[in-house]
């Protein structure tokens, strides 16, 4: 049920059967793989999403930092990020579980994204909830999801962006959960939620960690990856972890600053790794952006996928070990690695994925000569925001 000190099932009563539920589909079919379920994840994977991904070596930025750097390309899968390994996989295991209908909440609009398309592949209805400022800034994505048949709702709540749609899409489901699997984003949420999430994930590590060994006769001496809720990271690290070999650098949204104004409950950045406290949120322990008294602070990104004021529990677990070390890249630098891979490399790369290039560039030197960085998504539905916000600056 937990790592470490983190995780666990804090919410209401009405939750704790279709939790149960879960679990039991958890074990039988990810663990078990009864019926052939995980065989035909990984088949629909290859097929409809585009597995495996390359793991690319970039000439251009190995050139620039004196060391291999190795790309792990998961803005390739189908959609344009590594949302689609948890969403079919969910979506998979929702039909297992004779489930009629799926709901999800989106930042970004990547996993909401991702949920519409696994929808319609696998012929479910599916309706999004997505905070109103978020439906604004990622436009394009809206406009998948409905072209993928999927219903999208704007959530007005607060501030109109993950928090308050995480909350609305919790409300459905604790009324309609008989019927409705609620395919959650990231590695957040109870239990099993973070586990289950990982698991989908982990098939980009279990990739990368054969790919890298082909390619470079060789264990990496670091890998890098962007967090937001944790998915894309714990899915690049999940297979490194038990090589201790193996550095792990979790890299968060440092916005404009690292300071939280205690009166207003705001935070100009979202890097709750470093700088976050224990607390609950969303069902979990987990590390929190919040006031000293408690209220979860309203985070900043220039990026919609990393705007997030909690953070998976695994982490937050991993960096009390040790095992991962929490790194945080502002605005600025993130907007200068997302034209940096594209000058360079000929790769658009997401704004969220540009924080772990921005990671790379201020840092090459710790990270020793085998570096594996992980693209996870493509950074087309970010253009307006990149030009709008270089042309600020
Ligand atoms: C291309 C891309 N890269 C990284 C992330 C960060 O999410 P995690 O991988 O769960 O840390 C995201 C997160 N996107 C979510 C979304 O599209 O809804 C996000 O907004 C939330 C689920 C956190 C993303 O789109």
């Amino acid at each position: 049920r937990t790592f470490g000190d983190y995780g666990g099932q804090y919410v209401p009563e009405a939750l704790m059967p279709a939790l149960q539920e879960l679990e039991d589909a958890y074990q039988r079919y990810v663990l078990d793989n009864e019926d052939g379920f995980m065989d035909e994840f990984r088949e629909r994977m290859r097929d409809f999403g585009g597995r495996p991904t390359p793991l690319q070596r970039a000439d251009r930025l190995s050139e620039r930092y004196g060391r291999e750097i190795y790309l792990k390309r998961e803005d390739l899968v189908h959609g344009g990020a590594h949302k689609l390994n948890n969403a079919l996989g969910q979506v998979l295991l929702a039909k297992y579980m004779d489930k009629e209908r799926i709901i999800a909440e989106t930042g970004a609009g990547q996993h909401g994204t991702a949920t519409a398309m696994a929808a319609a592949h696998l012929d479910m209805p599916c309706e999004i909830y997505m905070g109103r400022t978020d439906v604004n800034r990622q436009r394009p994505n809206v406009y998948r999801m409905r072209m993928n048949g999927a219903e999208v709702n704007p959530v007005d709540a607060g501030s109109g962006t993950l928090k308050e749609a995480i909350n609305e899409t919790m409300r459905d489901w604790a009324t309609t959960v008989e019927r409705t699997h609620y395919v959650i984003g990231s590695i957040v949420g109870p239990h099993p939620f973070p586990r289950l999430v990982r698991d989908f994930q982990s098939v980009i590590s279990a990739e990368a960690r054969d790919q890298i060994q082909e390619q470079a006769g060789r264990l990496p001496d670091s890998v890098v990856a962007c967090a937001g809720g944790g998915s894309n990271t714990m899915g690049t690290f999940h297979e490194f972890v038990p090589d201790s070999s193996v550095d792990l650098y979790a890299v968060e949204a440092g916005g404009s600053s690292l300071e939280i104004d205690q009166d207003e409950g705001l935070a100009p950045n979202s890097a709750t790794l470093s700088t976050g406290t224990d607390g609950v949120l969303h069902g979990a322990m987990t590390k929190l952006l919040q006031t000293t008294d408690g209220q979860i602070v309203e985070s900043h990104s220039v990026s919609a996928g990393l705007d997030y004021a909690g953070v998976g529990p695994e982490l937050s677990h991993l960096v009390d070990t040790g095992r991962v070390t929490p790194a945080s890249v502002d605005d600025d630098a993130a907007l200068n690695a997302f034209h940096r891979l594209s000058n360079l490399e000929g790769i658009i790369p997401a704004l969220e994925s540009s924080h772990a290039l921005g990671y790379l560039e201020e840092n090459h030197a710790e990270l020793g000569d085998l570096v594996v960085v992980n693209v996870s998504g493509r950074g087309d539905k970010d253009l307006e925001t990149v030009l709008e916000e270089t042309e600020k600056r």
